[in-house]
């Protein structure tokens, strides 16, 4: 059957886009994406059948998929689709949330046949995991879209169910203190902060000022300011940025899950 790949993803800080678009390259096949940073991209309905095949690639966000999410990823329809959950974490942990966007997609009616959790620098600090997904990692993902396909054309696909880490219940989405971050002198007042807020939480009238029940602390109006203008200087981002320096410096490497590498184990 000839198949059609989509890549869906959500990427404030691009490391999730860059993980995603090397994997599909690596299956060799012609792809659509369905970038679902921006609030509009959150609204359509995305729906796929069983010529489909979906790669949907989150940042893990306190080891889980990232709330805001819920309901975009809840109304897609895939049944029958071939579906590939990919996490992409800061260098912690992604905890339960490989097997939350699994178990997602097949709620949809898709079958996962294969799984990864990849390293993207963390969104709070660029000390930890710097500059990741780097030249190796990438081309890990590529290596993984293709190993994927090989699998899939190939007699040994099996139809055992997809084994991939995490637990139930998942674990527990702390309610976050609303806080958002502070502009400096340094804001030259040119926009992209605004443009790329992915929840609107950014005043287009004054980008020096965002709603702090809005943001959702992805950093993306950080790390795309062109003058370093934004940062947090609420003590729980902040402590928690030295808390990751101080324990998570380790080069973490990423995983990959197929069917046939559960059939192995077992
Ligand atoms: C709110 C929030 C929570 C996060 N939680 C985790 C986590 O639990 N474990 C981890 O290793 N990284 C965590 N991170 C880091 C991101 O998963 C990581 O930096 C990822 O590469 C960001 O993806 P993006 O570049 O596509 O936005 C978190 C980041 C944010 C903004």
């Amino acid at each position: 059957m000839a198949r059609k790949l989509t890549l869906i993803y959500f990427s404030p800080t691009g490391t999730t886009r860059k993980i995603v678009t090397a994997i599909a390259e690596g299956t060799g096949l012609e792809y659509d994406s369905a970038d679902l940073t921006m609030p509009s991209a959150r609204s359509q309905t995305l729906a796929f059948g069983p010529e489909d095949i979906i790669i949907a690639g989150v940042p893990v966000y306190g080891g889980r998929v990232p709330s805001l999410l819920l309901e975009c990823l809840g109304s897609i329809q895939a049944e029958g689709a071939l579906a590939i959950p990919v996490v992409v974490y800061g260098n912690r942990h992604y905890d339960d949330s490989l097997l939350e966007l699994k178990d997602i997609l097949e709620a949809k009616g898709a079958a996962c046949i294969a799984a990864a959790a990849f390293i993207g620098e963390h969104s709070y600090t660029r000390k930890v995991a710097f500059d990741r997904p780097d030249t190796e990692d990438l081309e890990s993902a590529r290596q993984f879209g293709y190993e994927v396909m090989r699998l899939l054309n190939s007699d040994i696909f099996s139809n055992i169910e997809l084994n991939v880490p995490g637990k139930l219940p998942y674990k527990e989405r702390k309610p976050a203190k609303p806080a958002s971050p502070v502009t400096s002198d340094a804001c030259i007042e040119c926009g992209i902060c605004a443009r790329a807020c992915p929840t609107g939480a950014i005043d287009f009238k004054d980008f020096r000022t965002s709603d702090p029940t809005l943001c959702i602390k992805c950093c993306s109006c950080i790390k795309k300011c062109p003058t370093d203008a934004k940062s947090f200087t609420d003590d729980t981002v902040a402590n928690f940025a030295v808390w990751l320096e101080a324990n998570c410096s380790d080069r973490k490497l990423p995983e990959f899950f197929t069917r046939e590498s559960a059939q192995k184990v077992t």
